[in-house]
């Protein structure tokens, strides 16, 4: 990892109603990456994700965008450096799917500001290079829960920001979209782009992070290079399951549990 992050967390604690979900979290995430964030069901994923784009506030610690807390960054201007794609991305509200993708250049607008053509065009291509073209004129909430993850991630690529959070953006697609989006997250990271990814497919994280963040419990279990991230005895001490590398002919292993 780089000496200069452009995301970091230090000491963060975060708390519920008393009840203490994220316990002294230290993570450092270098610029054109890909994070990815694993861990068991409630080890407190979403909830670090939440606190690293501040629509939830630590009680203890501090969260570092390009070296500044992040309390120190207007909210508009946090808004054009992170965005986040939620976990469930269905709304309850009836929007076109190019009004909710423009939503993503809010941040760059003044108040009741028009789009400009510019904004037009990152729309235009935010929709593009998610092939959610064909939604344009669809109402959100009509449609499949995986054409609404798509959609959600062409208004974050909307944003401009450079760091983008994944709350398990594969989780409702099919294994074509999967690999689709992976490959177009590998692309993000050669534009420069910071990707911090929460994702329980392991073998899609092997294949695609750089980094990865083991969450159990609310503590990092392991924070550093993917490759001994993913040893065996690490994925046994979390998720508690037997675990064995299974070697494939195209040079890669997969995973086999028991
Ligand atoms: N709004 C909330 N109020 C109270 N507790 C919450 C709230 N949101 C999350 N929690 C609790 O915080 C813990 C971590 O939840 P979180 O959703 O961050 O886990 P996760 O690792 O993302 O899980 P999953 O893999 O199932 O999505 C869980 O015990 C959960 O019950």
């Amino acid at each position: 990892m780089t000496e200069q992050p452009i995301l970091q967390i230090e000491k963060l604690d975060f708390a519920i109603g008393g009840h203490a979900i994220l316990k002294d979290i230290n993570c450092r995430f270098a610029a054109g990456g890909i994070h990815g964030l694993i861990g068991p069901n409630g080890s407190g994923k979403s909830t670090l994700l939440r606190n690293i784009c501040r629509i939830w506030e630590p009680q203890n610690g501090r969260v570092l965008i390009e070296g500044r807390d992040y309390r120190r960054i207007p909210r508009k201007s946090l808004s054009q450096l992170v965005t986040l794609v939620q976990q469930d991305t269905r709304l309850d509200f009836s929007i076109l799917v190019s009004d909710f993708v423009a939503m993503g250049r809010h941040p760059h607008l003044k108040r009741l500001q028009w789009l400009r053509q510019r904004d037009q065009d990152i729309i235009d291509q935010a929709l593009e290079v998610t092939g959610t073209e064909v939604f344009r004129h669809r109402l959100i909430n009509e449609l499949s829960g995986g054409e609404a993850q798509l959609v959600s991630l062409a208004r974050a690529l909307a944003t401009e920001a450079p760091i983008i959070l994944l709350d398990e953006p594969t989780s409702a697609l099919d294994i074509r979209h999967k690999l689709e989006i992976m490959e177009l997250l590998t692309s993000l990271r050669a534009a420069g782009k910071t990707i911090v990814i929460s994702i329980h497919d392991l073998d899609l994280a092997r294949r695609y992070c750089d980094t990865v963040t083991l969450l159990q419990q609310g503590r990092v279990h392991y924070h550093g290079m993917a490759e001994q991230g993913f040893a065996e005895q690490r994925i046994k001490e979390v998720f508690h399951v037997g675990v064995e590398e299974i070697a494939t002919e195209h040079g890669v292993s997969l995973l086999f549990y028991r």
